[in-house]
């Protein structure tokens, strides 16, 4: 399977094509719509969220919501458009007119200096309008489609939220929930996506107090993924580990930064009597394990426990306390202006990061087993789950 993504901030649309998707999948737009609306939602966004109401329209590969193993394609409108028609128009010749929301100012920590630099655009715009972060808008739907075909196969992924600024969710807290389904309902109710109502509280009022400092903060995001079968991935290059494929995945979401499996950073202080994951037999289970350090792999490959993923999201660059920064043209320093950004986006790239993990084991799968029919597909998992038990 594999994926394109296509469309400007504030361009008139937004699309992916999907190759690969096997045929005989009934869609659910409603589970996609879901998951757009997610990704829009969280304590800490600007004011562009109130402008866009993410919907997808449908326009290929499928028949009567149902897949028919040709290219999918999806589409999202950008509302904000309508603000923009003259200035993002992708025929209308330049004007002096429509010119007049050129960018030479670049942002720090934003793509704009060298973006323009390697390309030779002169209008800045013509780079931030793609490394936008408007894009993860079309991630999010693909990966919605992968989490239905992963269902097929008993294969649950979550997002949400750890840590925002310093403010750290209670680990502990996480016992009381028994599946992915109660904590998805616990995080999807939290304005700041985590599990904790106490962490949640004291998340908000930094938010507003870093808002109100005209400052932007960053945080930590979770991704679980349960009833992966072991064997996905391997051992044998560089290039097949897949425990690599999700670490890329996830660092090219927009302001990631670092990626950790399991206990992760935390091994660095503890000796390895405490981080390997004992194995254990028994008839009716097969192999298996009763703790989790390793995040899910062993060798690149999946090994049959949950995939455990946390990942840091830096601070938005764009601040309303500006930044030092040259303009391209005349090369004298200024300080930004801004016209609107979040203060924390840590709430919607959770659900990116749940998004990304999802298209990355799809991927993984489909590569591994037959992809022209959802039907074959679950027959060969399911040969395969039990050859496994036998081993
Ligand atoms: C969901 C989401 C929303 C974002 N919103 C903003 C924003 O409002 N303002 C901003 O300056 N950066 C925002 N960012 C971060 C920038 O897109 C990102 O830092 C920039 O494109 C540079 O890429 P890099 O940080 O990966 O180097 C957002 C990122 C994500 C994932
Ligand atoms: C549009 C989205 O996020 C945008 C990501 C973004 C950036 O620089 O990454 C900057 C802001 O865009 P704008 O300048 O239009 O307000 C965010 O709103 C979105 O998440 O759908």
């Amino acid at each position: 399977m594999r994926y394109v993504t296509a469309g400007e901030s504030h361009g008139p649309e937004l699309t992916a094509i999907i190759e690969g998707v096997p045929a005989g999948l009934t869609i659910s737009i409603d589970k996609i719509n879901d998951d757009l609306k997610r990704r829009q939602q969280g304590y800490g966004r600007g004011n562009r969220m109130k402008i866009e109401s993410d919907q997808v329209k449908i326009l290929s590969g499928v028949r009567h919501q149902i897949t028919l193993g040709s290219p999918i394609t999806l589409n999202v409108t950008n509302k904000d458009h309508a603000h923009w028609s003259d200035i993002m128009d992708p025929m209308a010749p330049a004007t002096p007119a429509n010119s007049v929301r050129q960018v030479e100012r670049p942002r720090p920590g934003h793509a704009d200096l060298v973006g323009g630099m390697k390309y030779r655009h002169t209008d800045l715009r013509n780079v931030l309008e793609r490394s936008s972060a408007r894009e993860t808008t079309m991630r999010v739907a693909v990966g919605s489609l992968c989490k239905q075909i992963l269902e097929e196969i008993g294969v649950q992924i979550l997002g949400f939220v750890r840590e925002i600024g310093g403010v750290v969710a209670d680990s502990s807290q996480l016992e009381q929930f028994h599946d992915l389904t109660e904590l998805k309902q616990a995080t999807d109710a939290s304005e700041t996506r985590t599990f904790d109502p106490q962490a949640d509280e004291k998340m908000r009022a930094l938010i507003d107090e870093t808002k109100r400092a005209g400052d932007t903060l960053g945080g930590v995001v979770e991704v679980i993924a349960t009833g992966m079968p072991a064997g996905l991935g391997s051992y044998v290059g560089a290039d097949t580990k897949l425990d690599a494929k999700l670490a890329g995945s996830i660092v090219g979401i927009n302001a990631f930064k670092g990626v950790e499996f399991g206990d992760g950073f935390a091994f660095a202080k503890h000796p390895g009597s405490e981080g390997m994951d004992e194995i254990f037999w028994e008839q009716q289970r097969g192999f298996y394990r009763k703790t989790n350090h390793l995040g899910g792999f062993e060798g690149g490959m999946t090994n049959g426990m949950p995939v455990i993923i946390k990942a840091v999201m830096k601070p938005i660059p764009t601040l309303y306390k500006p930044l030092m920064s040259v303009d391209i043209k005349t090369k004298e320093g200024y300080k930004a202006n801004v016209e609107r950004s979040d203060t924390t986006a840590v709430t919607a790239a959770a659900v990116v990061a749940e998004a990304m993990v999802a298209i990355t084991l799809a991927t993984a799968l489909l590569d591994k087993f037959d992809t022209d029919s959802i039907d074959r597909l679950k027959e060969q998992v399911q040969a395969y789950k039990t050859e496994l038990k036998n081993y």
